[in-house]
């Protein structure tokens, strides 16, 4: 049989005990109480606790202090700060100080239980392979120290329900890092929902991230959940933030506020429990000074910033990362084992990587069609002639030799050149050359149909 979890509470006002008390019990959760951090500290040092449950103000200190303490000595003890309602500075605060959730008072019954419920499962023993449920297959390989420590960082955040911003340029892992951060995180078993935030039209934004009932527009012929609900219980990955139009930007600081969405032609708030994982290539706090993205969403989406570090910041780790990437390569393509030759090696750790890893699987793929045996070298990679050049998309357009066109021609043919390179880099992939060229996935869209590419 397995043991029965043990709760901390505490709270000076002795009601709010009392009823936080009798919730967990019912819950079937064996509960001690503490009115102070005197009485708190006595109880962590003579039981051994499975989640704790603290107000912030307390007689003889607060909940950071708390929080604080716990973090240093009982590192794997899961602690969440009741706070008083709306006050997310210092939710953010105890979550940047290792909590790892928060309530707001009024406590809500729904929110109590998820809240122990992800917390219980953090100290659960580990699952039995069989029981484990669909995990990424991708891994995140890397022994440079950067790499080590955002391992490290990540099963520190894994732990944590705190939301999560993943900054890092195009390709470089960031939506792996989300995976990894959700898959060995107590919410594993539930859905991730990653979402491209550039690549959804404005006009169905709503009704994708909310959903819908039937009849409230046209062409609402169904009922349908948004991405809030789909990722209930998990995580929702928002991809490519800073794509996020102005409007949008508000509704959902509400919605991840909250805690509820509301359907579009809905009359009721639907109550959803989410993690919220974000990314992005570009600066959000830039974004911020120049207006383009709300301060409020930033703080709230940003509480805990995590860089993935470009691959040519990380030489050391291409010899690994372009082997493993081989491997499984040669599984999908159902081909036997390749290697790479010493001078395709060379030439890969002095390239540049503008599309960092995912430049790299292209190119490798790439690569494994054009090789004659199971070696793989320097001319099959196919790469710029200077293999140091900072610049493999060079423009070949000369600059100044615009003879008879219109400065407006001239331009177009640049814009051209330089979006057909970087589709050939991104392997026709519209979003990702949109990426590499710096611009949102509409952007993209309009100038394909304006230069007319193919
Ligand atoms: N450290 C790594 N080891 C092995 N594979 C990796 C590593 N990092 C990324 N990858 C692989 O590289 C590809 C690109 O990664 P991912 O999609 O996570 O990047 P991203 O930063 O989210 O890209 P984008 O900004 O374009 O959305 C994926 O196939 C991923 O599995």
């Amino acid at each position: 049989m397995s043991k029965t979890p043990v709760a901390l509470i505490v709270d000076d006002e002795p009601d709010i005990l009392q009823l936080l008390s009798i919730t967990l019990v019912r819950m079937g959760i064996d509960t001690f109480k503490a009115e102070n951090l005197a009485q708190a500290y006595q109880h962590l040092e003579n039981q051994e606790f499975d989640v704790c449950l603290t107000d912030m103000r307390l007689p003889d200190g607060d909940g950071i202090e708390l929080i604080q303490f716990i973090q240093t000595n009982y590192p794997n003890l899961p602690v969440a700060l009741i706070t008083a309602h709306g006050n997310m500075e210092i939710a953010i605060e105890a979550m940047k100080a290792g909590a790892f959730d928060f309530l707001s008072k009024p406590v809500d019954l729904h929110a109590l239980k998820n809240l122990i419920g992800s917390a219980i499962k953090l100290n659960l023993p580990n699952k039995s392979a069989k029981e484990i449920p669909a995990r990424p297959k991708k891994q995140l390989i890397g022994d440079t120290s950067v790499m080590k420590q955002l391992k490290q960082t990540i099963l520190k955040l894994s732990r944590s329900q705190a939301p999560v911003f993943i900054n890092g340029e195009s390709g470089t892992g960031k939506e792996l890092v989300a995976r990894l951060i959700h898959f060995k995180g107590p919410r594993s078993d539930a859905p991730f929902v990653p979402v491209n935030c550039g690549a959804i039209p404005s006009e169905l934004m709503e009704s994708e991230f909310f959903g819908h009932k039937k009849g409230s527009f046209t062409g609402a012929i169904n009922d349908k959940k948004g991405l809030f609900q789909s990722a209930n219980g998990g995580t929702l990955f928002l991809d490519e933030i800073a794509e996020l139009p102005l409007p949008m930007q508000v509704k959902l600081l509400r919605a991840i506020q909250e805690k509820t969405v509301r359907p579009i032609g809905s009359e009721t708030e639907v109550p959803t429990n989410v993690r919220i994982l974000s990314a992005s290539h570009k600066n959000l706090l830039k974004l911020v000074e120049t207006d383009e993205f709300r301060q409020d969403l930033f703080y709230r989406i940003n509480v805990i910033e995590l860089t993935v570090p470009a691959l040519r910041d990380r030489v050391e780790d291409i010899p690994k990362i372009a082997e493993y990437l081989l491997n499984q390569l040669a599984q999908v393509h159902g081909v036997g084992h390749l290697r790479l030759s010493q001078d395709a090696l060379n030439r890969l750790c002095h390239y540049e990587f503008p599309g960092n890893i995912r430049e790299l699987e292209n190119l490798l793929e790439r690569a494994i069609t054009l090789c004659n045996d199971e070696e793989i070298c320097a001319e099959d990679l196919n790469l710029p002639q200077s293999s140091s050049s900072m610049l493999p998309l060079k423009s070949n357009i000369p600059i100044g030799e615009r003879g008879h066109l219109s400065l407006d021609e001239y331009l177009e043919k640049i814009e051209t050149f330089e979006i057909n390179q970087a589709l050939q880099a991104a392997d026709g992939n519209k979003t990702q050359a949109a990426k590499l060229l710096g611009i949102s996935f509409r952007a993209m869209r309009y100038k394909l149909k304006k230069l007319a590419i193919d």
